[in-house]
């Protein structure tokens, strides 16, 4: 199967108007119409050998794509250095390809004898030259798509080849491949079934654990996404400016651009320049030219006096014109001018690696003139339920002892919510040759299974022994000591040469709710280099009781403005696997909790603090037409000294928590927090609110208690 192409454009007139790529968009069209469930990558780049080489090399070796197929620089001229390039990184050339491109070419021009294209692998990577024009692609393309797919089955047979033997000795059978599915398990004897789970009960921790460790084993890769799509991914390589911002002396002020050493005084107003206005001639002694904010300076000008500090001394009878006017405060060098690069040098980081884009940080990567962004991958994840009982949401007549299936629906919310895409592989029923089946479809179609139900003890919770028994599965945890959630199974298996990741959840929909939280989206999250949860600390508003197992309640929030902590408020008193939110906090109780035998996970509400002095009912955003509640304001303690502006200021921070600090801690993007400067609010989860300076008071020092207004996901 093609799971992922990359299209390189090699043009050097492509590389600095991509606009002009035709060629490029053309082949990415139809390798996406060919392998519609592919990842397609696409990038334009000069025509260098090195940098195609490195381009080439990292498709193969880094982001793993079967096919990558390059389109320009296979010609005669000086700089047409593409099959050089392609020829220094292929293990074993395919000549044939080529050949077939050509013979087929020559057919319709005799310019094809001109072409030099080369075909040939590295690795599993197919690497094919298109020559650089729309027509040539086109009928290229024609020639090979036949033949693609197989070849890639070809170059992946050889590794299913290494792993057939690996599964044979575990007694995995591939059962897809012969049509009608078998199973190993067993379902006759039910009276011989085991009356313990063989499962030992592993703790919490434990389970996290070995989530961690797993996880570690997933094969990290990259992809290419226009900026406007990458919210929320992780930047893989770090992005550098490539031109200075602002890339002229720009003003701050509306006022007047002057040369400082005139000082105060009568000035002859020679030009009114407005943003976007480039200045022609340079100032002259004794001259000014009205600015606006954003505008150029023109050459000579070292300062701009703002219009507030300036008197009108003549003026055009008709008012249109300003004659003269009088500078009343003697102007500092640079007062009020952004220096070339002062708010991102050249060559300055804008998005490190491991960063998270934010809304912030694209906005600088557009600002800076990037069109796409290299970022991780995220995993495939398909979704199954299991169950003879269940039916279709769609379904409106509910069938005798049946359920909807729910769970299907809720993870892919969840999923999305979280900003991962899934794939619906439907409902299997309760049957091995059947589980076999669907669960040999879904991981053909992804990189991790997700599936409900069937875990737990009866005749009929099959997943398991099948996993095992028919896919040869090493389950890593079958039971942990937790509520709801207890039958959680996490488990990998060989799967056409790759490794596949399973996590079977119980049935019970909010079993599957809380697990797909804790086990799912950690797993997730450690795949694509995001953050696990972060977890705070609340006090409970209300007594809870407690379940011989530790439970994660599902709870609310809420503010008091006059306790330390927020505090926490059960959704429903009982908790029975039947009910939803999340967030791993720690709280305080705000009442008494009966305890069970088992520690439980209680679902509750919480309330969070503000200081007494927050301004109670201001807004940060409008959220109020769609009746969003308002951002959530929390107490922080500065991690540093702050400056105070004169105005409060809404300075752009992230948060730290440790469970042994009693509020979180904040830091300041960056101490220079100009409202030019978008990169100092990149990253940012929180809007500090510093108050404004008084006399006495210019700084806030550190450990200082501010009020926070969540913007973003907190961590
Ligand atoms: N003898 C024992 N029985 C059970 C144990 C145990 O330790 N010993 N554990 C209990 C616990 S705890 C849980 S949790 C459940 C887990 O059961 P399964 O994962 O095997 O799930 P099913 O039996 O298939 O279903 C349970 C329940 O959930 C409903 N369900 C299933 N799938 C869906 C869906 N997609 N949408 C909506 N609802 C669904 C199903 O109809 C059942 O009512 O086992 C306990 N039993
Ligand atoms: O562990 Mo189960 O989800 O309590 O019923």
């Amino acid at each position: 199967m093609v799971k992922a192409i990359a299209v390189v454009t090699v043009s050097d007139s492509c590389f600095t108007d991509p606009a002009k790529d035709t060629s490029g968009p053309t082949l990415a069209g139809f390798a996406k119409q060919l392998f519609p469930d592919a990842t397609l990558h696409t990038i334009v780049i000069p025509d260098e050998k090195d940098i195609i080489e490195r381009e080439l090399l990292y498709f193969s070796d880094e982001a793993n794509v079967d096919l990558v197929l390059t389109t320009g620089g296979t010609g005669l001229s000086r700089r047409d250095v593409t099959p050089e390039a392609t020829k220094a990184v292929i293990h074993r050339d395919v000549p044939a390809i080529s050949v077939a491109m050509t013979i087929d070419s020559l057919q319709k021009t005799s310019m094809a004898m001109l072409s030099r294209s080369v075909a040939g692998i590295r690795n599993r990577t197919l690497i094919i030259n298109f020559p650089g024009s729309k027509k040539a692609v086109t009928e290229c393309f024609e020639v090979v798509k036949p033949v693609l797919s197989h070849a890639v089955g070809l170059l992946t047979n050889d590794e299913i080849e290494v792993k057939g033997t690996h599964d044979k000795v575990q007694g995995f059978v591939c059962h897809h491949k012969h049509g009608m599915a078998n199973s190993c398990v067993d379902i006759s004897k039910v009276a011989f079934r085991p009356r313990e789970s063989p499962f030992p009960m592993v703790e919490m921790s434990e389970a996290f654990a070995i989530i961690d460790e797993v996880m570690q084993q997933w094969s990290l890769s990259l992809e290419v996404v226009p900026i406007g799509d990458s919210l929320g991914r992780v930047v893989a390589e770090a992005i550098y400016a490539k031109e200075p911002m602002p890339p002229f002396p720009a003003s701050m002020k509306d006022g007047y651009a002057c040369i400082s050493s005139d000082g105060a005084g009568v000035r002859r107003v020679r030009a009114a320049l407005t943003a976007g206005d480039a200045p022609t001639m340079p100032l002259s002694f004794g001259e000014c030219v009205r600015i606006n904010t954003g505008a150029a300076l023109p050459a000579r000008a070292d300062c701009v006096v703002q219009v507030e500090d300036t008197k009108l001394v003549s003026a055009s009878e008709d008012g249109q014109t300003e004659l003269e006017v009088e500078v009343v405060v003697p102007p500092r060098p640079q007062q009020d001018v952004r220096p070339i690069g002062c708010d991102i040098a050249m060559g300055a980081v804008l998005a490190d690696k491991g960063a998270i884009l934010d809304a912030a940080m694209i906005g600088v990567l557009a600002g800076a003139g990037y069109q796409n962004v290299t970022v991780r991958s995220k995993p495939k994840v398909a979704l199954m339920s299991t169950g003879n009982e269940l039916q279709e949401p769609s379904e409106l007549q509910l069938k005798p002892a049946h359920v909807r299936d729910s769970n299907r629906t809720m993870l892919r919310v969840l999923l999305k919510e979280h900003g991962f895409d899934s794939i619906d592989c439907g409902i299997a029923q309760d049957e091995p040759t059947k589980l076999v089946s669907a669960i040999s479809t879904s991981l053909s179609q992804a990189d991790i299974l997700v599936c409900t139900g069937g875990v737990s003890m009866g005749e009929r919770d099959l997943l398991k022994p099948v996993l095992v028994k028919d896919f040869g599965a090493t389950l890593h945890f079958g039971r942990v000591r937790m509520k709801p959630g207890k039958p959680s199974t996490f488990a990998t298996c060989e799967f056409q040469g790759r490794k596949k990741y399973v996590f079977a959840l119980p049935g019970n929909p909010v079993s599957a709710y809380v697990c797909a939280h804790l086990f799912l989206l950690r797993a997730l999250r450690q795949c694509c280099h995001l953050p696990p949860f972060l977890a705070i600390r609340v006090r409970l508003a209300h007594a809870a009781a407690l379940d011989a197992r530790p439970e994660y309640a599902r709870a609310t929030l809420r503010y008091p403005t006059t306790d330390d902590l927020p505090k926490a408020t059960l959704i429903m008193p009982n908790q029975c696997c039947h009910l939803p939110p999340v967030l791993a906090i720690r709280v305080r109780l705000a009442h008494a909790a009966a305890l069970d035998a088992r520690p439980e996970y209680a679902r509750a509400t919480l309330r969070y603090p503000t200081t007494d002095d927050l301004p109670k009912a201001t807004l940060i955003m409008p959220n109020q037409c769609c009746h969003l509640p308002p951002f959530l304001a929390i107490r922080v303690r500065l991690a540093h000294a702050a400056a105070l502006d004169a105005r409060p200021e809404y300075a752009r921070a992230t948060l730290r928590y440790r469970t042994t600090d009693d509020l979180p801690k904040a830091t300041l993007i960056m101490p220079n927090q100009s409202s030019s400067r978008l990169l100092n609010s990149a990253g940012a989860t929180v809007l500090l609110q510093l108050p404004g300076a008084t006399d006495t008071t210019t700084q806030l020092e550190p450990g200082a208690v501010v009020t926070a207004y969540l913007i973003g996901r907190p961590y």
